[in-house]
């Protein structure tokens, strides 16, 4: 059977990467994902928006949800004081599996934990099951229509505290509207939005920027 285009991501990274060096596997991801196929990662324009906005949090716990490659987790990671550490929920099982070696051949092992399952099936177990007690910052870049869902589950489950941050990728594509209409309408919540272009190409996008300013 013909391999996946992850696969094929993954190849390319194993081969040209640089063993233990980060940014080299961010690279590579990039020129492949710009010359050769598409592939949903956030991208090096979009990730640079990312990369600000984690150095100015400089959060202890992170949570991903929607690994897909591990690119994000990866551009997260490297950024990350040494106790620090991110867990990233993906339900593909094969994505999963690729990402996983792609964050080995990052060297970045040792802070990202991938946890396989349903974002909606995992958020309630961080607490008891993963040791989490409150979330710094939140990278949301799975199901669009899971955002708001899992935002008012996080909430639920106590994981934000004053001053959490949640980043929410794509909001104008493939765009995130009930996210948006949920987000920006909460006084619990502080928006800002971070226009940009969708990865590898010249259509608009944007992130949403959300921290949280408590339960009162
Ligand atoms: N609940 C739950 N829990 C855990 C999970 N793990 C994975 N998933 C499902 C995630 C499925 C992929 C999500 N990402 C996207 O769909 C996405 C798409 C585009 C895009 C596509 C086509 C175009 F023409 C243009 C742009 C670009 C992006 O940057 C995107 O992030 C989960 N769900
Ligand atoms: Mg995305």
């Amino acid at each position: 059977m013909d391999q996946s285009k992850e696969q094929r991501i993954l190849n390319t990274v194993s081969y040209n990467a640089i063993k233990g060096n980060p940014e080299s596997v961010l690279d590579c991801i990039d020129k492949y994902c710009s010359k050769s196929e598409w592939a949903m990662n956030v991208g090096d324009e979009k990730g640079l928006i990312l990369d600000k906005i984690v150095e100015e949090t400089n959060p202890s716990v992170v949570l991903e949800l929607g690994t897909y490659c591990g690119y994000s987790a990866i551009r997260i990671a490297r950024l990350l004081k040494p106790k620090a550490r991110l867990l990233t929920i993906e339900f593909n099982p094969e994505f999963a599996s690729i990402a996983k070696e792609i964050i080995e051949i990052a060297g970045v092992n040792d802070k990202v934990t991938i946890l396989e399952g349903h974002s909606e099936d995992i958020i309630p177990q961080l607490k008891k099951k993963y040791e989490v007690e409150k979330l710094d910052f939140v990278f949301l870049d799975h199901w669009k229509e899971r955002y708001a869902p899992d935002t008012i589950l996080l909430e639920e489950c106590g994981l934000l505290r004053k001053g959490s941050v949640l980043l929410a990728d794509n909001i104008i594509y493939p765009g995130a509207p009930e996210f948006i209409k949920y987000i920006r309408n909460n006084k619990h919540f502080e928006c800002t939005t971070f226009l940009s272009h969708l990865e590898y190409m010249k259509v608009e996008d944007a992130m949403e920027k959300a921290v949280y300013l408590g339960p009162e």
